[in-house]
């Protein structure tokens, strides 16, 4: 009966560990009833768990990164292979639009604005809904700068961190899940504690967890502000004004191997006022809260398993973990399936 552990909280742990008790039943809490036809009675609800599945982390949501990203759908800050992204990016658009049907809260599809200084069409823009690249007489209206050459108009989704991470949660107990807080200092001490799969989700913790010196912090500084009036997001090369169920994120910055996470008021001072520029209509926003968080940074995601040993990484996500997390998921359900089969196949040797 392996024993599988998630280290980490964040939208990439709770979502890794969600998928597996998805994924492979025995995971997962099965309630039957068992009808015997013979005394035409059933016995009371019966649950099987065999591979009970514990979330292990220091920090929860919404103490997390993920909770202070801005939920946009769109992938940033991360250099993984054009493809590997957007094959992540459309599972997740799925799994978004699933969680739409169920009328949960928190995620709805966002149409807006990209203005840019330079012409260039991302790849990433084949999995949008309603593309069009303004022409320059659009470009004259929309522009808002005189650096705004060149733009596009798009639909994607949002997918607010803090209420989807509740829901899943919720799906995880539901389950079976376990939840354990605890700091961890080094991987191999989860070895130690009779663990079969472990699999690493721990963001920026990498760094000192697994001794990863790849994984790096961007700092990112936000702005939650209310202003009903505004009905389409706008980013250009700096800055971005992103929708969400009841507010708007106002972006944003980008500092590598930045660490400080304290607020810098006179940023939020920029950050508000260069998104007035963009938007007008946003001088007339309440400015509800400032957050900052560390995006954690990498050359690519590590998505893979330790070879011939028990643990699977799922890390370096940079700015666009909530925009990859069910893609990463499945992938890490895919490791982990393959992980208990060698297992099971040594165990009988
Ligand atoms: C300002 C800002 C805006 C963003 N906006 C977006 C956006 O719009 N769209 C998007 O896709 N992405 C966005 N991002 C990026 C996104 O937030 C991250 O990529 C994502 O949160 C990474 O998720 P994660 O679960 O891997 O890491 P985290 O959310 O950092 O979770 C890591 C978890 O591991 C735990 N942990 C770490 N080390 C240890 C340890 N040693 N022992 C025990 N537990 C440990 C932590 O407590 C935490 O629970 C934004 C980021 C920032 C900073
Ligand atoms: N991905 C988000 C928001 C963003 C969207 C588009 C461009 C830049 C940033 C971030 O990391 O801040």
């Amino acid at each position: 009966m392996p024993k599988i552990v998630v280290l980490g909280a964040g939208i990439n742990g709770i979502s890794t560990a969600l998928a597996i008790q998805e994924s492979i039943p025995k995971c997962q809490v099965i309630k039957q009833r068992m009808n015997l036809s013979v005394c035409v009675s059933s016995y009371p609800d019966v649950q099987f768990q065999i591979f009970p599945v514990t979330v292990i982390s220091d920090r929860f949501s919404p103490n997390t990164t993920s909770d202070v990203a801005a939920g946009l759908i769109e992938p940033y800050l991360c250099d993984d292979d054009v493809d590997r992204i957007i094959k992540w990016t459309r599972t997740t658009i799925l799994r978004i639009q699933e969680y739409m049907a169920g009328g949960h809260p928190g995620a709805e599809e966002q149409s807006g604005y990209y203005l840019s200084s330079v012409k260039s069409i991302p790849k990433w823009l084949e999995v949008m809904k309603n593309v069009h690249i303004l022409s320059e007489k659009e470009m004259k209206e929309v522009a808002k700068r005189p650096e705004h050459k060149f733009g596009f108009f798009y639909t994607t989704w949002y997918l607010e961190p803090t209420a989807y991470i509740k829901w899943e949660t919720e799906q995880f107990l539901k389950n079976g899940g376990q939840f354990l807080q605890q700091k961890i200092n080094k991987i191999d001490d989860v070895s130690k504690m009779g663990y079969d799969v472990i699999v690493n989700c721990t963001g920026l913790g990498s760094r000192e967890m697994v001794g990863d010196k790849e994984v790096y912090p961007t700092r990112g500084q936000v702005l939650r502000v209310e202003c009903p009036r505004v009905k389409h997001f706008l980013i250009d090369d700096e800055y971005y004004a992103l929708l969400n169920e009841n507010t708007i994120t106002l972006g944003g910055t980008q500092d590598r191997n930045q660490w400080n996470t304290t607020i810098n008021p006179i940023l939020s001072q920029k950050i508000f006022e260069e998104n007035c520029r963009n938007i007008p209509s946003l001088r007339s926003a309440r400015i509800l809260s400032a957050h900052v968080d560390l995006r954690p940074t990498r050359g690519t995601v590590r998505l893979e398993a330790e070879p011939n040993g028990k643990v699977i990484h799922n890390y370096g996500h940079g700015g666009s973990g909530i925009t990859l997390h069910w893609g990463c998921a499945m992938e890490c359900v895919n490791l982990v399936k393959k992980m208990m089969l060698e297992e099971k196949k040594n165990s009988k040797i």
